[in-house]
């Protein structure tokens, strides 16, 4: 869900009410979303106040951690933000002030009772404050975007540091990868926002305070009445303005439905199935009705809020108007200074600005809060696949003895295991093929071997120690893998290669030998820049190779480790005929003195393993050689015959 980290309750529990009626696909289904209505709850004043003082209560608790982080990316600059904030909040009621007198100098000159030289000296200090005003204004700017920049590096880096640090499972789990994109894409720039949002309320604090003091040395009536003016205005702004983060906050489902629509008619790894299957008007058709369904919300709210917003802050507008021509009244009547309604104009109108403004501060600040909460819910996760306190060493060399014992598996949120009771053992050096139909739990074996998860029950043992004891940075870095999944990296040939192994990224003797390994040398060869061309289209000049040729670089990534287990999912799914037999009858020698762990749809490969394992829905349910599993005549000869009889057939 999005936005919920650390929202209150009643936040969150509308969130999940919105969630709930969004459709989950994004392709079909209603476009509809929910009215941004308040959740049933109590609507008494004492409840209200108590949700106001809880709501407050955890934005102003937001406030030290992003204090501290500014202070961090940079102590002088987040003083130098402080103090213009505190002068560009006195600089209103010091304008305010010099007016008066200077007008007030300006009525007893014309009316002979003083002299110019105090006009100049007034103008003087009005052209002081004016450029103090300038001054600080420039400084909070400058200082505001250097923190800003500073403040974002630090962040982005604090979260790609802690999401390198992660555990598969965050990544694989849709709502913490959805925290995790919120992470490092929305909120590097919040803590800025908040602080910003923060130091506006600080200023317009401090212009509120000093100007309801100078009204009340003029007349305390005034400074109550422009005090209580601007109450019906804050009153309707509060409502709707509340209302508004709500929506946006509903329609960041619609919205990231919007943006996964817009991505497949946009980006060129979509635009084949997209034209084939015609999808194209479809998609920008439903992109529309989402579109227009969330603006006809957004409409709604908006004009509200304007039209009853202005009705509303008509009644301050009337009640200052009704002031002001009291105050001329007084001054005509000479108990008031000309000044002094100069004074009081420019007062009644900072205040009433001061009140939107502490206004807007703070919902920002709410706002900001909420981005902030799922910042630090996201920094606060710990990975649970870590090193144990006290850890085993490797042994010295690494055998690749590897013994599975009664392994069960299920994913997290998962309704079933993925691996049942598991147990089965492989010798040193033993080259072994795992095979079962789709889902059978084959890749999931893998990514327990590597560590990526561990077992929810039973153990699994690397040269007769449970591989938990070790760390699990020395246990992977003793495995050379290729997932089914494998990354093509938008670089070099040679640092495709290279990053199998980061130490030798510049052996450029062993990238060779790896690519000759994988089969891929002589196609690199014929590349114009040999190793040194880049591939993919990301970038000038870029490669496109065929899915093929990129496995095989793939294939010579794993290569490129020199470990003592080799693991390997589907290693030639995307081979030809040729290139495949090619791979296999050369496995003998690439798994020389290595334990080695395939994954093949293929059974022509397969039967070249001294031991085969068949999955059947997270079970061990056959394993043997070749010639043991076809004499029993089971699932594994079934299938394989049913493989072998196409083949037949076309042959015939
Ligand atoms: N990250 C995940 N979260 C939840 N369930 C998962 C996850 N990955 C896989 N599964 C489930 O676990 C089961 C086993 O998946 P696995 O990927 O191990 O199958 P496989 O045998 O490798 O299949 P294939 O031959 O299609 O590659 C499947 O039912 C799958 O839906």
């Amino acid at each position: 869900m999005m936005h919920s980290g650390g929202a209150p309750i009643g936040v969150r529990r509308m969130l999940r009410r919105a969630g709930t009626s969004v459709p989950q696909s994004g392709l079909t289904g209603p476009v509809d979303i929910p009215d941004a209505v308040a959740p049933d709850q109590p609507k008494d004043l004492r409840s209200r106040w108590q949700r106001f003082r809880s709501s407050a209560g955890g934005t102003v608790r937001g406030l030290p951690r992003v204090i501290k982080l500014a202070w961090r990316a940079s102590p002088a600059v987040t003083v130098l933000i402080a103090l213009s904030a505190l002068i560009s909040g006195l600089m209103p009621t010091g304008t305010a002030y010099v007016a008066k007198l200077l007008l007030d100098a300006v009525v007893a000159a014309v009316q002979g009772r003083g002299g110019t030289d105090r006009i100049v000296q007034l103008a003087a200090l009005e052209f002081g404050v004016f450029t103090a005003t300038a001054i600080s204004t420039a400084l909070t700017n400058a200082a505001q975007q250097l923190l800003q920049e500073r403040m974002t590096l630090t962040i982005r880096h604090r979260v790609m540091a802690h999401a390198s640090r992660l555990d598969l499972q965050f990544f694989e789990g849709s709502e913490s990868y959805d925290q995790l994109r919120q992470a490092s894409q929305e909120a590097p720039q919040r803590p800025m926002s908040m602080l910003t949002s923060a130091l506006g309320l600080v200023r317009t604090s401090i212009t509120f305070a000093s100007m309801v003091v100078l009204l009340m040395s003029v007349s305390p009536l005034l400074a109550a009445v422009a005090l209580l003016a601007p109450v019906p205005a804050f009153i309707s702004q509060s409502k709707y303005g509340s209302r508004a983060f709500l929506l946006t906050l509903w329609m960041s489902p619609i919205r990231r439905r919007m943006d996964y629509l817009n991505s497949l008619v946009t980006t060129d790894t979509y635009a084949k199935e997209t034209k084939l299957f015609g999808l194209g008007p479809y998609l920008v058709d439903r992109f529309l009705r989402l579109g227009q369904n969330a603006y006809a919300r957004e409409r709604k709210l908006t004009t509200r809020r304007n039209f009853v917003g202005t009705a509303w802050s008509l009644l301050s507008t009337l009640a200052g108007s009704g002031i002001a021509l009291y105050i001329a009244l007084e001054a005509v009547a000479g108990r008031l200074t000309i000044g002094d309604l100069a004074l009081y104009t420019a007062a009644a109108a900072a205040v009433q600005t001061s009140v939107q403004g502490l206004f807007t501060g703070f919902s920002g600040m709410y706002e900001n809060n909420l981005y902030l909460d799922t910042l630090y819910d996201f920094l606060a996760t710990e990975p649970q696949i870590v090193a144990p306190a006290v850890t085993a060493p490797l042994p010295e060399p690494v055998r690749g003895h590897i013994e599975f014992q009664n392994v069960s598996f299920r994913y997290p949120g998962a309704a079933e295991n993925a691996m049942d009771g598991v147990s089965f053992e492989i010798r040193p050096g033993e080259t072994v093929a795992v095979v079962g139909r789709n889902g059978a739990g084959k890749s999931t074996l893998i990514k327990l071997l590597c560590r990526l998860y561990d077992p929810t029950e039973g153990r699994i043992l690397l040269d007769g120690t449970d591989i938990r004891k070790f760390d699990p940075d020395a246990l992977r870095s003793r495995i050379s893998a290729m997932f089914q999944d494998y990354v093509t990296y938008q670089g070099t040939a040679a640092e495709n290669i290279g990053l199998g192994e980061l130490s030798a990224l510049d052996d450029r003797p062993r990238i060779e030998d790896s690519a000759t390994r994988a089969g891929v040398a002589a196609r690199i060869a014929r590349l114009p820049r040999g190793y040194d061309s880049p591939l993919g289209r990301w970038f000038d000049q870029g490669v496109s190779l065929s899915g093929g040729e990129w496995q095989k670089i793939a294939l010579a990534r794993a290569f490129m480790r020199d470990a003592p287990i080799l693991v390997l999912d589907e290693p030639t799914s995307a081979l030809d005929a040729a290139a495949e037999h090619d791979l296999f009858t050369r496995l003998r020698a690439l798994s020389e003195g290595r334990t080695t762990l395939y994954i093949s749809h293929r059974f022509s490969t397969v039967r070249q393993a001294e031991k085969i394992l068949l999955l059947d829905r997270g079970r061990l349910a056959e394993e043997g050689t070749h010639e043991e599993l076809m004499s029993q005549g089971g699932d594994y000869a079934s299938l394989f015959t049913l493989q072998a009889a196409a083949y037949l057939e076309e042959a015939a």
